[in-house]
């Protein structure tokens, strides 16, 4: 501000020395070299406390945003989509990040034109109100150019969305596409020509607004200069009113159209700042402390679903309704939970882990019940490895080596990698082999429940019955409680309890050899 001020100052001086019929003074020189040197250090300081403050404030934004995922409620997180979240930590961060590099010569921009404007005020209140009109009218259809290039950057915004989505696919869904010519076609013409073009013409027509508006502002300010020149003399404008005028009013056409030219630049920030709000206020959580110190392993002697239920909002389809489901874990035993696709059994999973919610009913540990601010410790009970699961290749948990190399050997990995720097050597393995790596971190995170959803499906038969007949109890031996969704019907005897899922509900509950029966029936 103080540099902006001080350049209009200097404008005013300029003029008087103009006029100044004793020529330029030592005092005049003085107050020129005094304002020269505010204006330049004000801006120079202003750029380099503008890019700290900014960068600070947007590394805040960015770590407060992760936060905010880390701790995201998991339905919400898979509601709003990975692409959408990618895309506002990706670009909306930084078009921000962008802004505020502009913003400190902005905010001189504006005090130039607010200073020169003050100087026109004191010169001349008449004159300065028919500029006040033409300005008044120039930013009238900057506003609504504004308003209009917005909804444009709006739609580019969300389209964006969908090129990530379609990023994604091209480069997860590479092979497939390899494959495919007609849906590689169809990829590149309809899908990512599409919304391409559709950014591309959404932002040039948005431009072209706020370009249009630029050009009838240029109009204004010449239109205004020619207007004080034509009625010059039949008013008797003074001659250092006049150079005053359009000195100042030449001068400040710069800033101010720097100030427009930032219009697009701030009306993407909007859009920003909005999809960031959306994101922080989808993923509010009610649990507190989720980032807190880990705290040690909890112990269990019995988990309990007692009248649990869970429902998936309706978006496109029929929603998805579970229980009421009532079942008892109890520690040391394997649980066995089958049933057809769909039939809910991940879902449930996901209730016992503490990752869903109930809608009603209680989860119970050792008889006392789970709410909101116990429910992350009781979430440090369990081991998993997910249908979908995510491989971290780092090590945080302690490892002693000869109990590595022992299980290295079991899951048949000896010699295909090793832990170094608390880092896996290399996770680029066969997809079996991959899994029993996730199993690996599973083993060596020491907790007291172990849950596989389909671990088995990619590995080989000899595997797969050294998993079910030999790992499982194996497990069990060590004390820890096993959770296994299988669709394995050969292998039912390996539980001591089946639980049957069908639509959403429990329909059998077998222990130990009953639930050879159900193999054989083939219900499951
Ligand atoms: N994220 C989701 N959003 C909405 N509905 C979902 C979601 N995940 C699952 N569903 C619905 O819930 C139902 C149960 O899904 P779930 O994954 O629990 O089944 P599952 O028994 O584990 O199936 P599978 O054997 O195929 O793994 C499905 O029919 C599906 O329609």
């Amino acid at each position: 501000m103080a540099s902006g001020l001080a350049t209009a100052w200097l404008l005013a001086s300029i003029n008087e020395a103009l006029h100044f019929e004793l020529g330029t003074t030592p005092a005049l020189l003085l107050g020129f070299a005094g304002l020269c040197l505010i204006a330049v250090a004000g801006e120079v300081a202003s750029d380099l406390g503008n890019s700290y403050v900014g960068q600070q404030a947007v590394a805040a934004l960015r770590t407060e945003l992760t936060d905010r995922i880390l701790s995201a409620p998991i339905d919400r997180i898979e509601r709003f989509r990975t692409h959408r979240i990618t895309a506002v930590l990706n670009h909306d961060v930084e078009v921000l990040s962008n802004f505020t590099f502009a913003f400190s010569s902005l905010a001189i921009a504006l005090a130039v034109t607010l200073g020169g404007l003050a100087y026109l005020v004191i010169l001349s209140p008449v004159m300065s109100l028919i500029a006040a009109i033409a300005l008044a009218l120039g930013m009238s259809v900057h506003m609504r150019a504004r308003n209009r290039g917005r909804s444009g950057f709006d739609v580019a915004r969300r389209l964006q969305d969908e090129l990530q989505q379609h990023y994604r696919a091209i480069s997860d869904g590479a092979k497939e596409l390899r494959i495919s010519r007609p849906r590689r076609r169809h990829m590149r013409e309809v899908r990512l020509g599409g919304t391409i073009a559709g950014i591309r013409d959404q932002r040039i027509r948005a431009m072209r607004t706020y370009m249009s508006a630029n050009a009838f502002g240029s109009i204004l300010f010449f239109l205004v200069i020619g207007l004080l020149l034509a009625l010059q003399f039949r008013f008797a404008i003074p001659a250092e009113v006049l150079s005053g005028f359009v000195l100042v009013l030449l001068y400040i056409k710069g800033p101010l159209q720097q100030l427009v030219g930032a219009l697009p630049a701030i009306g993407q920030a909007q859009v920003a700042l909005h999809n960031i709000a959306a994101l922080e206020q989808a993923f509010a959580n009610p649990e507190d402390g989720l980032l807190a110190p880990a705290t040690s392993i909890p112990a269990m002697k019995r988990i309990e679903l007692a009248g649990v239920t869970y429902g998936f909002p309706a978006e496109d389809g029929l929603s998805f309704h579970l229980g009421p489901i009532d079942l008892t874990l109890d520690a040391g035993e394997i649980l066995f939970i089958v049933g057809e696709n769909g039939s809910g059994k991940t879902t449930l999973v996901k209730l016992l882990l503490g990752l869903y919610e109930p809608r009603d009913g209680a989860i119970r540990l050792d008889e006392k019940d789970i709410t909101a601010a116990s429910r992350d410790d009781y979430r440090q009970l369990f081991s998993t490895v997910f249908a979908d699961y995510f491989l971290f290749d780092e090590v945080i948990d302690s490892v002693d080596e000869r109990d590595l190399a022992r299980h290295l050997e079991r899951l048949e990995l000896t010699g295909k990698l090793a832990i170094r720097e608390g880092r896996f050597t290399t996770t680029d393995l066969s997809t079996g082999q991959r899994k029993r790596l996730a199993l690996l971190l599973a083993y060596l995170e020491q907790r007291p429940v172990v849950v596989f959803d389909e671990w088995a499906a990619d590995q080989d038969p000899t595997f797969r019955r050294v998993f079910y007949t030999e790992l499982l109890s194996e497990l069990r031996a060590q004390g820890k409680t096993v959770v296994v969704i299988s669709h394995d019907d050969r292998y039912f005897r390996s539980t001591d309890r089946l639980v049957l899922m069908k639509e959403g509900r429990i329909v059998e509950i077998r222990r130990g050899e009953e639930a050879i029966g159900i193999a054989e029936r083939g219900d499951a």
